[in-house]
């Protein structure tokens, strides 16, 4: 479905030419969920901004389906980490922003993340979960081939995060949806993922990946988690040791 082949990205900043991402090649098939870990300023965000057609690659070509990417369009949609709702819009106004005001989708896409009569509520009476899956409703609305999904849950409390994981699981699973998402979380990209790609500190190219089981249902504290988690951290350390994720 996205095919991201030999893509490298340059910056140029008062500090003279960034290189960001370098070489990256990765195809993501339909129903994929794809995480993209890896430390701070290795390109994940430029990554998700090229696929989203926010800005162009320096060099290489990504295709959905087949077309290169120029532009945004509605094949793809994007959930930021925060602030992306209208505060002076309720709910149900943000979305219809979205759907050229179908009441049906409203109440369908809120039913899905569990809002169901939020409709009149404003973003402020909203806890920051809740403000979050009003957004993953309304990407979810637009239908698009892709969602992608950059930290989306990074600003909730732990708590919060792992409930939105879930939730988020169960939603990809029966809307049968191709994600792609960066997060800094290496249990939440095990628990969420059909794959987990680490990249390298910049400019940043692709380490490791690891292929999980689709249906598997990990537990946060489960010693299996625990290991790969510990593997992911190890490969993660040799290829960066002087970086945090
Ligand atoms: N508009 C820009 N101009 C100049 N440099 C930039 C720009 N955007 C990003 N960079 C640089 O490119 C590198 C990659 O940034 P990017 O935000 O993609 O990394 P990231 O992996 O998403 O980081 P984080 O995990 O901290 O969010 C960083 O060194 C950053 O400073």
């Amino acid at each position: 479905m996205i095919s991201i082949e030999n893509i490298s990205r340059e910056y140029r900043s008062k500090e003279g030419q960034v290189r960001a991402l370098s070489h990256i090649n990765l195809h993501v098939a339909e129903g994929d969920f794809i995480s993209l870990i890896g430390p701070s300023g290795c390109g994940k965000s430029t990554l998700i901004n090229m696929i989203a057609g926010f800005i162009q690659p320096t060099e290489g070509t990504i295709r959905l389906n087949g077309k290169p990417i120029r532009k945004p369009g509605p094949d793809r949609g994007v959930v930021f980490q925060e602030n992306s709702l209208f505060p002076w819009m309720t709910v149900e106004e943000n979305m219809k922003l979205a759907l050229r005001n179908s009441r049906k989708a409203v109440d369908y896409y809120l039913d899905i993340v569990g809002l169901k009569g939020f409709h009149k509520a404003y973003p402020h009476e909203l806890s920051g979960g809740m403000k979050q899956k009003v957004s993953i409703a309304r990407t979810l609305a637009l239908s698009p081939d892709v969602i992608l999904m950059d930290e989306p849950f990074s600003s909730l409390d732990e708590q919060t995060r792992i409930q939105l994981d879930y939730e988020l699981k169960e939603i990809w699973e029966r809307e049968k949806k191709t994600i792609i998402f960066v997060t800094h979380s290496i249990e939440e990209a095990i628990y969420l993922s059909t794959k987990v790609v680490l990249m390298t500190k910049r400019p940043g190219r692709i380490q490791r990946e690891w292929e999980l089981d689709r249906g598997k249902r990990w537990n946060f504290y489960s010693p299996d988690m625990l290991s790969l988690r510990k593997e992911m951290k190890n490969s993660m350390d040799l290829c960066c040791k002087d970086c945090k994720l």
